[in-house]
């Protein structure tokens, strides 16, 4: 059985930059590595982004914003195929699977949109955990900073009130999925890759 590990984080947080790193890391050391996101490349990952990341207005009935538990629907639904197209079978040929967020996001994001959290949990049942969950976990002033918004400074603040309901979400997630670590994201580059490699070490290497 191969080794399956998930990034998470607020918007900017560093996901996508640690996720190449590890991937290289484990590459180095004989891995076969499958480097993967939510949402995916494919044909849902694409209507979600169209639909939901867009601002959720394009194709929706008069224009009105896509409404939260479709949003959490089509989460799910991109999710339970890159399962069991994707994460399952690469897990069954003894791969490594790093994932730029999973399932955590869809609790911590769709939460913070008012969604019931056991709803949540259980919509997406059929998500397997992973050997490992990462948290990075940043202040959500450094994650503005970094991402330099490009939406309307009218948006700003309404995203920085998500971003910090998030994040309070993430800090509760942690406590209640054993998989969870958190990692201080605030630190370099080469330090969270290193905080990450460490907990890898220890929480997965030395039991195989
Ligand atoms: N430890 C760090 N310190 C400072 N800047 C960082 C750090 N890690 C990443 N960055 C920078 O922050 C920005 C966001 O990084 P990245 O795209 O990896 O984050 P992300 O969590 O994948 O973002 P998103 O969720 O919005 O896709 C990039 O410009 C990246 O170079
Ligand atoms: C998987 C997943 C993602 N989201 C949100 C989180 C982010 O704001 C975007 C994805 O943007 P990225 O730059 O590609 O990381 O989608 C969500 O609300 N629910 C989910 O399940």
């Amino acid at each position: 059985m191969g080794i399956f590990i998930v990034l998470e984080g607020i918007d900017g947080a560093g996901k996508s930059t640690q996720a190449k790193m590890l991937a290289e890391w484990f590459e180095k050391r004989g891995y076969e590595v499958v480097l993967t996101k939510e949402p995916t490349d494919t044909a849902f990952g694409k209507l979600i982004r169209r639909l939901v990341l867009t601002g959720g207005r394009e194709g929706i009935i008069d224009g009105a914003r896509i409404s939260h538990e479709a949003e959490a629907l089509l989460f799910a639904a991109d999710r339970a195929e890159h399962v069991d197209k994707l994460i399952c079978p690469s897990l069954e040929a003894g791969k490594v699977v790093i994932s730029d967020r999973y399932f955590y996001s869809s609790l911590a994001y769709q939460w913070a949109r008012g969604l019931d959290l056991e709803w949540l949990i259980d919509l997406n049942r059929f998500a397997i955990r992973p050997d490992l969950a990462v948290l990075l976990d940043l202040p959500v002033k450094e994650s503005m900073r970094r991402i330099n918004r490009r939406s309307l400074k009218s948006e700003f603040d309404k995203i920085a009130v998500l971003q910090r309901k998030v994040r309070e979400n993430y800090l509760k997630l942690v406590e209640m999925f054993p998989e969870m670590r958190i990692v201080n994201a605030q630190n370099s580059i080469e330090d969270i890759h290193n905080d990450i490699v460490g907990l890898i070490e220890e929480e997965i290497l030395k039991k195989t």
